[in-house]
């Protein structure tokens, strides 16, 4: 029996999407631009020898027809390819979903980017139903500069920051002490109720600390509170089929906890590098072990940040020797992104852009998988791995992934 892996960079966008034009988002290239801006400051490239192994490199410059500027690089011994995303938005449910065989063809609720951006009777019923002395913000904002602008005022007044994005989010910052951290949640919850027939994607907790405009930071304790998907997931066939389904990072949030029998939470790169490493020491067969790695794209790519966002990805490229070595004969290991965020762009957001598709299996040859029409391909062919019934989404490619060489019988 198989096991999966899926390690979800978030962000890693590696080219333009065919419709980027719908998005403003022509040009951009998460993978490519990072690459250049870290060479550009440093004088020399970013060496990435295992993402290249696993075909990061080969699927950015087929996808996006830019040089990728990097060190040590190598011929992939993995099935390599780059998909675009059928889905509606370029936000990360709709990434998500899409991959696991659910792309999201209808629009979200979306605010206006405009000053006051929230409609004041959902407003007034918000403040009725929580009792909070009113709300800060009510408008379009990056959640870092946000707490500059408002941080202080937030704990003077008692009144949480509410602030969006191009994304269907409603995000409520507050002060994990002078606020409290369950009462941020409560909040939260009731506003996801309030907020369902808008057709908001996700409420997000995004709790901070410190005690001046020039210290607050967020911590690990967001919380996103999202609608549920719109049709069952590959993961909720893989756990009605009586597999794993284990969630490291905010996987479980992002499917709305469903289809979950296993969460683990973990602070940062690294530490969900290891609880992804611990995970796999011991899951049965007929697991998924899905890993989301948040910081690519919170920490680096909306705070604009090409060369953070590079050093993050060579912390990564080096912890991947240790998950390779984990894989038994019959795991398959994925390595893919729910959309761009070129931290080279501008603005803060997203970028509508080609996800790499690298599947690893011990004994690959360099497998080119070519341009895929959705990201469902690989919940497709998750699906085929685990022997589940076919998803409605995806052309799996599991042919590709069948005949390994196996070490002494080349
Ligand atoms: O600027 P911050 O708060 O990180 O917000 C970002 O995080 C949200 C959820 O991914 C996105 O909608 C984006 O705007
Ligand atoms: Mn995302
Ligand atoms: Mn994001």
């Amino acid at each position: 029996m198989a096991r999966a892996i899926i390690l979800m960079a978030d962000s890693l966008g590696i080219g333009a999407a065919p419709d980027a034009d719908k998005f403003g988002d022509v040009g951009a290239n998460t993978f490519a631009h990072l690459l250049k801006a870290y060479s550009d400051e440093t004088g020399s490239p970013l060496s990435l020898p295992n993402l290249s192994l696993l075909g990061l490199v080969d699927a950015c410059e087929a996808a996006g027809n830019e040089p990728c500027l990097v060190s040590d690089r190598q011929t992939p011994i993995a099935a390599w390819g780059y998909a675009k995303e059928l889905s509606s938005g370029k936000d990360t449910p709709s990434g998500h979903w899409e991959m696991a065989g659910v792309p999201v063809l209808f629009d979200w609720g979306y605010f206006p980017d405009t000053q006051p951006c929230f409609p004041q009777e959902f407003i007034d019923e918000l403040i009725a139903r929580t009792g909070i002395p009113g709300i800060l913000g009510n408008c379009h904002a990056s959640g870092t500069t946000i707490l500059e602008q408002l941080g202080e005022e937030h704990v003077k007044t008692g009144k949480p920051i509410c602030y969006t994005s191009a994304d269907s989010v409603f995000q409520i910052a507050a002060h994990e002490q002078t606020f409290g951290l369950e009462k941020l949640y409560q909040v939260c919850e009731i506003t996801r109720a309030l907020l369902d027939e808008m057709n908001i994607g996700r409420v997000i907790a995004r709790p901070f600390l410190g005690s001046t405009n020039q210290d607050f930071a967020r911590t690990g304790n967001r919380r996103d509170y999202s609608v549920l998907p719109p049709a069952p997931t590959l993961l909720d066939k893989l756990a009605e089929d009586g597999g794993e389904v284990i969630s490291i990072g905010k996987i479980a949030d992002i499917y709305a906890h469903q289809g979950i029998t296993q969460k683990h939470k973990a602070p940062g790169l690294q530490n969900l590098l290891e609880k992804t490493s611990e995970v796999m020491a011991s899951a049965p067969d007929h697991s998924l072990i899905f890993t989301n790695l948040v910081d690519f794209d919170e920490k680096f790519g909306h705070r604009r940040n090409p060369v953070g966002y590079a050093k993050a990805l060579k912390e990564f490229d080096d912890y991947l020797p240790t998950i390779l070595k984990q894989l038994k004969p019959d795991d398959v290991l994925i390595i893919t992104a729910d959309h761009g965020c070129d931290p080279t762009f501008p603005g803060t957001e997203h970028t509508r852009e080609y996800v790499p598709v690298l599947a690893y299996r011990a004994g690959l040859e360099n497998t080119p998988l070519g341009e895929r029409a959705s990201f469902a391909d690989i919940g497709q062919t998750l699906a085929q791995w685990f022997n589940l019934p076919a998803l409605d989404y995806g052309d799996g490619f599991i042919n590709k992934l069948t005949a390994p060489i196996v070490k002494g019988n080349e």
